[in-house]
């Protein structure tokens, strides 16, 4: 059982539920889990629908029990909801939004999970309705698995979820989501949507982009020295393992969808990979120790601050 999975606690008096009908496109990771606190919290929805492309991954949701319903047509789960939220990969996000948003109620809201913003908005807004809200947004909380399977409906508690309105969005939608994340136990920050792809392209993407080359690289020496590199892979290795092993196309999608942050990112970091690199041949001590320094610092404020 991941570290912050815990039992339901049953609360004295139930919440009315933010939304009468919530449908889930794309019940993985991230909207089993939804799925999942709205069953065993309640006050999310009176009722939950999931739709999947895909027949495996609707079968395993009728299996889990997590919905009331499974379909594998979006325009018609949608027409029954006063809520909508896309968990699909970030590049899946327009065209499902095309699919979905003709066939949405007047005055019912949609909403997104990705983990890129800018690029998403963009990819929606061309099917976007006057009549329909759209508030976008971003739980700041997952693994490196994914799938019906991999979620559990305390994923977001104590996590940060962002919200990245559109100038236009209406201030009564932009609440309903929030008031949905709080109850799914997250903590939640406004921003802009640019502001939040430099944010994750530090944060998230990068930090990503590190795992999978670093890894990358290890298996190449493995090959070239038919050393057992991997074999003896001590901790620091391991850490980046984990990461390492998260989905293909969902990481794809990000890095092409957040290319320009996250490139500078990238740059950024390779300028001070390089000055690290300078200080250990030049034997500059105090460069090293500081920069050390600054990583202890960082993770314990981010240790604190978890704990606040
Ligand atoms: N994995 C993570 O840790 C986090 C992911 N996100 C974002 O959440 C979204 C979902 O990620 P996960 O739950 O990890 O993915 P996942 O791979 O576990 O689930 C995605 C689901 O979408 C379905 N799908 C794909 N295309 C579809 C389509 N056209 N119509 C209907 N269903 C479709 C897939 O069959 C799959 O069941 C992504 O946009 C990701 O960027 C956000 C926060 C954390
Ligand atoms: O597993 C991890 O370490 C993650 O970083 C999970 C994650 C993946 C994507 C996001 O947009 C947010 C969180």
């Amino acid at each position: 059982m991941p570290d912050n999975q815990s039992r339901p606690v049953a609360s004295a008096v139930p919440l009315p539920p933010v939304f009468e009908t919530l449908v889930v496109v794309g019940p993985g990771l991230i909207g089993s889990s939804v799925l999942r606190r709205a069953r065993e919290f309640g006050g999310l929805a009176r009722r939950v629908i999931a739709v999947d492309v895909s027949p495996e991954v609707r079968a395993r949701v009728s299996e889990l029990g997590i919905a009331d319903e499974v379909m594998a047509d979006a325009a018609e789960a949608v027409a029954q909801a006063d809520c909508v939220m896309l968990c699909v990969p970030v590049g899946a996000m327009g065209p499902v939004a095309a699919q979905v948003l003709p066939a949405m109620r007047p005055g019912a809201i949609l909403t997104e999970v990705g983990s890129t913003k800018v690029s998403v908005i963009e990819a929606i807004t061309p099917y976007l309705r006057p009549d329909v809200p759209y508030v976008p947004a971003h739980p700041m909380a997952g693994t490196e698995f994914s799938g019906p399977d991999a979620g559990f409906a305390t994923l977001f508690e104590k996590r940060w979820c962002l919200l990245t309105p559109l100038d236009n969005t209406p201030v009564e939608a932009v609440d309903a989501i929030r008031t949905l994340w709080e109850r799914c136990g997250a903590r939640l920050r406004e921003m802009t949507p640019a502001h939040h792809d430099r944010v994750c392209a530090i944060v998230s993407h990068l930090p990503h982009l590190l795992a999978f080359t670093i890894c990358g690289t290890a298996d190449d020496l493995a090959d070239e020295t038919r050393s057992e590199v991997l074999d003896f892979a001590a901790s620091g290795f391991r850490d980046f393992t984990r990461i390492a092993a998260s989905d293909p196309i969902m990481w794809r999608d990000i890095f092409l969808l957040n290319r320009d942050a996250l490139l500078e990112m990238l740059a950024r970091f390779m300028e001070d990979a390089q000055a690290m690199a300078r200080a250990i041949r030049w034997g500059d001590e105090a460069y090293i120790v500081d920069r050390i320094e600054r990583g202890r610092k960082i993770r314990k404020s981010l240790i604190e601050n978890e704990q606040a």
